[in-house]
């Protein structure tokens, strides 16, 4: 991928694998207020990074500007190269199935099973249904939920319902993943376990994004912050979590 003029927090060559790039990123919903100002970082293949910030300050913003869910009003939000806010509408599918998405409302069907609520993303992809079966199984378990395929969403616990929406967003095997607050609601432990399955897939590869305000688990597992503060994004760097954790490059 091409490198750009950005500054880099870690010396040359961090740019050259950027998989997204936001430059100078102007969004507004038309109060006359920005809610991201000027916004400009990058995020290489492989990080796992937290978005952090208090309540309404722009993160869910940030990750549908990534997710092409909402575009810039100004700037340019790059995603593998790609200028997210100008894409072509046919190109728009491939988009989401190269990003798995966990936004803040969970959208699990109530009225499928856990098995069929995975199968879904599948089912515009073109696989067989035995092949399509194979892969929902082997996300079921990945997350920790095997066993409980054919519960409804309502009869899971909290947790195991962020479970079951990060299978169905890892389904289609994105090399990226983003969520929003996927631990609000959750016990401290439960919170702690859901990361713990973000970290799992950022281990395998997948560059993984996830908004928060729990300092706790910043503290314990962030790698690199962004900090979102009225409008404006500081780039806090690498970091070393408290519960280890290697630093991706
Ligand atoms: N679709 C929209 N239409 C109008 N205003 C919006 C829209 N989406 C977000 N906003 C406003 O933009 C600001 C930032 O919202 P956003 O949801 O991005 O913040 P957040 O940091 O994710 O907050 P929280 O932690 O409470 O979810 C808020 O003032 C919000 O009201």
């Amino acid at each position: 991928m091409k490198t750009s003029g950005l500054s880099s927090p870690d010396g040359p060559g961090y740019y050259f694998d950027l998989m997204i790039e936001f430059q100078q990123v102007y969004k507004s919903y038309g109060r006359g207020i920005d809610t991201l100002a000027d916004v400009t970082f990058g995020i290489a293949q492989g990080e796992f990074v937290f978005v952090s910030g208090p309540s309404g300050a722009g993160k869910s913003t940030l990750l549908k500007l990534i997710a092409g869910l909402d575009v810039p009003n100004r700037g340019t939000v790059l995603v593998n190269g790609k200028n997210v806010g100008k894409l072509p509408g046919r190109f728009r599918p491939y988009l989401r199935r190269a990003i798995g998405t966990i936004l803040q409302d969970v959208h699990l069907l109530s009225d499928r099973s856990a098995f069929e609520n995975v199968m879904l993303p599948l089912t515009v992809t073109g696989h067989s249904r035995s092949a399509a079966a194979k892969r929902a199984h082997a996300a079921i378990e990945r997350v920790g939920l095997s066993g409980k395929d054919g519960l409804r969403p309502q009869e899971l616990s909290g947790g195991d319902q962020q479970r079951l929406a990060i299978a169905r967003a890892i389904v289609n095997r994105p090399g990226l993943l983003i969520a929003d607050e996927p631990t609000a609601n959750l016990d401290r432990e439960s919170a702690r376990r859901i990361v713990e399955v973000f970290r799992d897939f950022n281990r395998v590869g997948v560059t993984t994004i996830l908004a928060t305000h729990d300092e706790s688990l910043i503290t314990d597992y962030a790698t690199r912050v962004l900090l979102v503060k009225e409008g404006r994004v500081t780039d806090g760097g690498k970091r070393t979590p408290r519960l280890g954790g290697e630093v991706h490059a």
